[in-house]
């Protein structure tokens, strides 16, 4: 028997029932479903991560889409659970969805959602803020100066690693990848090296061309490179950020062998998922390598941190913060909610996901289209020719 769960209604009379698994934030997403028939359902339960058996009893016995979180198991269970309530959309409240069974859901023709784009720039923001904040070493001496412990300039105070000139190495130049990659490069003038299984066109030629700019006014001029293997990006960088999807491909990318071919001084940053990284093997190497440093946005068990990371002074860790700005929530919100509403509605899929700024604009009404769905092709679903 599934345990009850509490929620929040809002407009019971809708015609199409729509449960998020968690408050999210603004209103916008709450009043573009309402303003389409839909009765919300929004669970209130005290509990971070909810189970399958409570996401069961959220759907109950006649539901036509969830809005979900990227810390549920959304497979074969609660697919056919959906289904069997009627249900034909299904959105993760974020870009990643390894933990979505996307085979699952085509089985039972589910439509998968995902919010890309709107969390790019806020991303890689954090990823820079801590590739940052381990060169300069701000948390440490942050917690230094606070245990009273500064008693005044010294040559030696908490010396770290100059980026400019140095190069930034980035392990999945996709969205996200290349807005970091632009930031280092812009902000730092460091060199890029990168390796992503496609080549990112558009950041070599953004590259290219500040590099010229740079040239052209005096000053040292940057250059990239696309590696042909990660190995050499890890042999080359000094700070190094992985920001590539999960799959069975990129799990444990980061491991003993890879962690050995990287710098002893170099910075390591990790806003992906967790699993991309061998976290028990880079404990050690952390261990082993004082000069070595991590920031930490994701962790291989979430919540938990494997044992001895909190100990590292040379690791920074923040609990999976990295597209945590309001306008990107709220944006994330109204994309998965979207998503949700289009499918209910018949709507087609829109044509580019990379290009989602018109169903982001507060000013007009969203376009009638599903923003983003992961497994349109396999569901033959309609594209937007908007
Ligand atoms: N920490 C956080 O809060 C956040 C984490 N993320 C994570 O970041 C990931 C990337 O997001 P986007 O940039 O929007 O996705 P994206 O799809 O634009 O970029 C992913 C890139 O990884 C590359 N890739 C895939 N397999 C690879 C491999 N084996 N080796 C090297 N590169 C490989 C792809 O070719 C692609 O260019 C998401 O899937 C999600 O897991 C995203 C947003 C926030
Ligand atoms: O969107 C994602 O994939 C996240 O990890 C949270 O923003």
């Amino acid at each position: 028997m599934a345990k009850p769960v509490s929620i929040e209604v809002w407009n019971p009379n809708g015609k199409y029932r729509v449960v998020s698994t968690k408050p999210m934030p603004g209103t916008r997403w709450i009043n573009l479903l309402i303003e389409q028939d839909c009765r919300v359902e929004i669970c209130t339960q005290k509990k971070t991560i909810l189970s399958v058996e409570d996401i069961i009893a959220l759907i109950g016995e006649r539901c036509d889409g969830v809005i979900g979180q990227l810390t549920e198991d959304w497979g074969e269970t609660l697919f056919s659970a959906l289904s069997r309530a009627g249900g034909k959309a299904f959105s993760n409240m974020a870009v990643g969805y390894n933990n979505v069974d996307v085979s699952a859901a085509n089985k039972y023709g589910v439509a998968v959602g995902n919010t890309p784009g709107v969390l790019t720039e806020t991303t890689a923001e954090l990823a820079a803020s801590l590739s940052v904040a381990a060169a300069r070493r701000i948390v440490e001496a942050d917690e230094f100066m606070r245990a009273g412990l500064y008693d005044g300039w010294l040559p030696h105070l908490f010396v770290g690693n100059l980026l400019k000139g140095q190069t930034v190495g980035v392990i999945g130049a996709g969205r996200i990848g290349s807005a970091y990659a632009r930031m280092m490069i812009e902000g730092f003038k460091m060199n890029l090296i990168y390796y992503d299984l496609y080549q990112a066109t558009r950041l070599e030629k953004f590259v290219t061309a500040y590099g010229e700019f740079l040239k052209a006014n005096g000053e040292q001029p940057v250059t990239w490179r696309r590696a042909a293997s990660m190995d050499e990006v890890l042999r080359e960088a000094d700070v190094i950020s992985l920001h590539p999807i999960l799959d069975k491909t990129t799990f444990h990318l980061i491991n003993k062998e890879s962690l050995a071919t990287m710098k002893k001084e170099a910075i390591l940053v990790n806003c992906s998922r967790g699993p991309v990284v061998d976290e028990v093997a880079l404990v050690e190497h952390l261990r082993q390598n004082p000069m070595f440093r991590v920031g930490l946005d994701v962790f291989e068990d979430e919540p938990y941190m494997k044992p001895g990371l909190s100990d590292m002074k040379n690791a920074i860790v923040v609990p999976h913060i990295a597209s945590a700005s309001k306008w990107t929530r709220e944006g994330m919100a109204t994309l998965a909610a979207l998503n949700v509403l289009g499918k209910i509605k018949g709507y087609p899929v829109w044509s580019d996901a990379n290009r989602v700024e018109p169903f982001l604009n507060e000013n007009a009404p969203p376009p009638a289209a599903c923003p983003s769905i992961v497994n349109a092709k396999a569901l033959s679903l309609p594209v937007s020719r908007l």
